[in-house]
């Protein structure tokens, strides 16, 4: 299983980090969220430091850090993933991750793309940006955090267009990647529809 790598790519809300989760411990596979590198490199900046300065110096427990996961930390993480020199900072640690003894999952925006563009198997989470943004409402609310849903629509959507208009790896599927349009499934339907792609994949 040495190397097996799983790269989930899609846009913000899609449901990806909850498949990707669900799938590593499905299979015992170590599993990194590459957008809490962005989002601890977005705290720093928001906190002064510069995004290059702050990428580079990253460190395991800034992964952890209070707030990655506010609106605000959000859209300056998009902001700071346009630029070059940050994402070519990140790009080793995440390329090491994916060739982990035992299998890894990574999800993101470039897995397929440009971090791992040999994965064994690759996906593109979808959903339409009001069922994202409905799905992000919840969570947001359900965490006692004040927002509404038209300002999370329109988070969601500035930061796809962000991601998906930039000119260093934009979000956008790898040719070779399988699309899973969470629109209408349940997490467990999408879950075991990914489990059953991925073990007819390591059946080959
Ligand atoms: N199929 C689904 N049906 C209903 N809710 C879902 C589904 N998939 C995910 N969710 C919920 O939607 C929210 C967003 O999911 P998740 O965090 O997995 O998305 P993501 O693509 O990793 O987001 P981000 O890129 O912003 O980190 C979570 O609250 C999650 O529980
Ligand atoms: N591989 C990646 C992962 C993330 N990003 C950027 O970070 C932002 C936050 O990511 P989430 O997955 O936590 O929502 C995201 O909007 C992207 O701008 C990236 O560029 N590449």
């Amino acid at each position: 299983m040495d190397g097996f790598t799983v790269a989930i790519d899609g846009p913000a809300a899609s449901g990806k980090g909850t498949i990707s989760r669900a799938v590593a411990a499905h299979f015992g596979f170590a599993h990194l969220d590459t957008g809490l590198l962005y989002r601890a490199v977005a705290v720093k900046s928001l906190e002064g430091v510069g995004p290059l300065q702050a990428a580079l110096a990253l460190i395991a427990s800034d992964l952890h850090a209070e707030g990655l996961r506010m609106p605000a930390v959000a859209q300056e993480a998009s902001r700071v993933a346009a630029m070059p020199d940050v994402r070519a900072a990140l790009v080793d640690f995440q390329r090491s991750f994916a060739l982990r003894a035992g299998g890894a999952v990574l999800d993101g925006r470039d897995i397929g793309t440009v971090i791992c563009p040999a994965a064994q198997v690759k996906l593109f989470v979808t959903a339409s940006a009001e069922v994202r943004a409905q799905r992000r409402f919840a969570e947001l609310s359900g965490t006692g955090h004040a927002t509404n849903f038209e300002e999370v629509l329109a988070d969601v959507q500035a930061r796809d267009a962000r991601d998906m208009g930039r000119a260093d790896a934009p979000l956008r599927p790898a040719e070779d990647a399988v699309e899973v349009d969470t629109t209408e499934m349940a997490i467990d339907d999408a879950v075991a529809a990914v489990v059953a792609l991925i073990e007819s994949k390591r059946r080959g």
